[in-house]
């Protein structure tokens, strides 16, 4: 016979008992492990023992739950873990409810300390300067591409990456009013506004677009304006009391925004391999024909794929690009360092921005 409503809940219960119990005692195992590294000085956070730890889980995962829900739980069990030593100070572009946090949030897990800035710049110079231990900033959008500020500041900046995370972003049209009609102006960033210049166009094709330093702060802005509306997550549209009066409505359905972990190398050492892992570099090569062309011959030889090729101006007036360059590998693995090596000697600018794991 079925188990009635009743029956079921006790048992749930019951598991939940044994699960608070095993949690407490993982996580004093690892507090026993954040004594060890308090001792030696080095830091808590080690994304590419978090990733093999879910890895191993994902291997003998038999369900009903999903790879990726598991992925998503023990995120947070580690988070937890972690703030038992003292949480991450973790930069991003605030307010609360931007994409940023979200990224955040899904690489560090909910207990990291928010540090949040008014601009990219900001977060770097956060973390730089040690105000917070790691920053996260977006890099890339699958229909905008490169987020050019980003790639600028990384040139310069004594910051490497150590990890990157990305999902799908779903912008919403967000107002006090849940009406379309009687709209005189709509605040978002600018990447937002861009990728959404097709549905404004036919929704809204008399509506102000207007430049916010996030999406979160311009739906802040339309929650002082019925005339007004955002473009933002439903996070930002709750965080400030607005009605979502339209759904996704961003030009592509599949909308990725990749995002990159940012910190001292003082704070983090590169993470070590773990089998799926990507270099991302910086390069620039004196301007005579074929150089570009010359960069690719090591790669061919040593058999690493490149995953991502960008070029910025150099800014010297002289028709100069800097190329940024991601490959698949370690440079722990022998091909890997050959190519690297090689690579090295070809360029007039060489600059290893990090190696970390490839988020799922
Ligand atoms: O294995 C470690 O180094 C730990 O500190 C333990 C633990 C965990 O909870 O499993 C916590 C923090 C690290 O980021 C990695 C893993």
């Amino acid at each position: 016979m079925a188990k009635t409503l009743p029956e079921l809940r006790n048992q749930i219960d019951a598991v939940d008992l044994e699960l608070i119990a095993l949690l407490n005692k993982r996580a004093a195992l690892a507090h026993e492990v954040g004594e060890i590294k308090r001792l030696d000085g080095s830091t808590v956070f080690r994304p590419d023992r978090e990733n093999q730890v879910i890895s191993n889980l994902q291997a003998v995962n038999q369900g009903p739950l999903k790879d990726h829900s598991v992925a998503i739980i023990w995120r947070e069990i580690m988070s937890a873990c972690r703030s038992l030593e003292a949480p991450q100070r973790v930069a991003y572009l605030g307010p609360a409810g931007t994409f940023s946090e979200q990224a955040a949030i899904q690489f560090f897990g909910g207990s990291m300390a928010r540090v949040m800035c008014v601009s990219f710049d900001e977060v770097f110079r956060a973390t730089a300067a040690g105000s917070a231990e790691f920053g996260v900033v977006p890099i890339e959008n699958s229909s905008e591409g490169v987020v050019s500020r980003t790639l600028d500041l990384l040139l310069s900046s004594p910051l490497h990456i150590i990890g990157e995370t990305s999902f799908l972003v779903r912008h919403n049209l967000l107002r006090l009013e849940p009406r379309l009609s009687n709209i005189e102006a709509v605040y978002a960033h600018p990447q937002a506004l861009s990728q959404c210049q097709d549905w404004l166009s036919t929704h809204l094709p008399h509506a102000d677009r207007r430049a916010a330093p996030s999406n979160a702060e311009g739906a802040r802005l339309a929650s002082t304006n019925p005339a007004w509306a955002a473009i933002a997550s439903e996070r930002a549209g709750s965080e400030f009391g607005l009605h979502v009066v339209s759904y996704a409505i961003q030009d592509d359905a599949f909308n990725r925004t990749r995002f990159a972990v940012i910190c001292l190398p003082t704070t983090l050492a590169a993470p070590q391999a773990t089998g799926k892992d990507c270099v991302s570099l910086i390069v620039s090569v004196n301007n005579k024909p074929g150089a570009v062309h010359d960069l690719l011959v090591p790669l061919k030889r040593h058999g690493v794929s490149m995953t991502r090729f960008e070029s910025r101006p150099a800014r010297s007036g002289q028709w100069e690009y800097y190329f940024y360059i991601d490959l698949a590998g370690h440079p722990s693995e022998p091909h890997v360092a050959a190519a690297l090596e090689e690579l090295r000697s070809l360029c007039a600018f060489y600059k290893v921005l990090g190696t970390y794991p490839v988020a799922e």
